[in-house]
């Protein structure tokens, strides 16, 4: 007995599951496309209403996809209405893999749980995480730089530098390698696994990964800055207030992370990284959405004629 017995809600039907119909889970894959939160969901109720009317209780993922791709072109939407088919057939043959780089503060992890709940990707997996399962592999005598946080790492280094060298930059350099390690291992199981990701933290620096990965199509980088260390600052009292990370310790080594700021950026200009300005969420979003359809139009091979 399906679903359709136990809720007076339209079913949708995939080859090996079935589900209720979500306006919400529409109204994502059609802002992933680039339409406006309000205007995704308006329409998801719309295609609901018209089903509804229709006396539809089951309906296929295909069909479905027809009718909303239909829809959307009798509306004039109809660079929405390519794009929300190139994202149907991207996510159903290919694991994307998002590499979200940026300093401290800078706004990695907000951005990067906003762009997955876009393109409905299920796992968002910050490096500092790695980077904890990897102190529990590397011992602090090895590479103490690992034990710091990035921005204080420079004063774990033991051996006397050149001249010219930034200590606060090599410190930064030497405290990311031995995480990278770990973001390749997560790169390496999604890709086995065929499953969709997101990493993001500041330990994701340009020209630090191997360039196995950064050549891969399906594999895109973007790296989040902020040009105002007015807003930086805030940043940091924002998120003491919602987390435990208290602020001081970030505004007492802030001139560090406005040095690794400008490094990862100088990093992502000198490899061909696009670079986002992150001000405003929405915006943020919006430009990494078109960043990340851009890279993967020339991924979709456009014959597959099934919705
Ligand atoms: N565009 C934005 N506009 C306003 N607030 C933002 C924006 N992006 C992030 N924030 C807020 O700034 C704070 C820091 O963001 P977030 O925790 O995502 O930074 P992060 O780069 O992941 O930092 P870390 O690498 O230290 O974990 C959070 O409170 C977040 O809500
Ligand atoms: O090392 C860092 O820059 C931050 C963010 O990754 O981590 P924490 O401040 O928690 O050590």
């Amino acid at each position: 007995m399906g679903f359709e017995y136990l809720t007076n809600q339209i079913i949708v039907k995939d080859k090996d599951y079935e589900m209720p119909f979500s306006k919400g889970i529409l109204a994502r894959s059609l802002t992933a496309a680039g339409l406006k939160p309000s205007i995704a969901y308006s329409i998801a109720r719309e295609i609901e209403g018209m089903l509804k009317d229709e006396g539809v209780k089951v309906i296929s993922k295909d069909e479905l996809r027809r009718r909303v791709y239909y829809y959307l072109i009798d509306k004039n939407y109809y660079h929405i209405a390519e794009k929300y088919l190139l994202w149907r057939r991207i996510l159903k043959k290919h694991p994307i893999i998002i590499l979200i780089g940026g300093a401290s503060g800078v706004g990695t992890s907000t951005i990067a749980f906003e762009i997955a709940s876009r393109l409905g990707i299920p796992s968002v997996i910050g490096t500092d995480s790695i980077r904890e399962v990897m102190r529990r592999s590397i011992s602090k005598d090895l590479v103490p730089m690992l034990y710091e946080s990035s921005y204080t790492a420079w004063k774990a280094i033991r051996t006397p530098l050149p001249e010219n060298c930034n200590i606060y930059i090599t410190g930064f350099e030497r405290h990311i390698e031995p995480v990278l390690i770990g973001v390749e291992g997560i790169i390496d199981r999604s890709l086995t696994e065929g499953l969709s990701v997101i990493i993001e933290g500041t330990h994701l620096v340009p020209g630090f990964i191997s360039e196995k990965y950064t050549t891969m199509p399906n594999i895109i980088f973007i790296v989040l800055s902020l040009s105002s260390e007015e807003l930086h600052k805030k940043r940091f009292s924002a998120r003491a207030r919602v987390s435990n990370r208290p602020m001081e310790r970030y505004l007492k080594h802030f001139k560090i992370i406005r040095m690794i700021n400008d490094y990862i950026v100088e990093q992502a200009k000198k490899n061909n990284v696009p670079v986002v300005e992150n001000v405003s969420i929405s915006q943020t979003v919006e430009k990494c959405l078109e960043i990340i359809t851009e890279r993967f139009m020339n991924l979709d091979d456009g014959n597959d004629d099934d919705f």
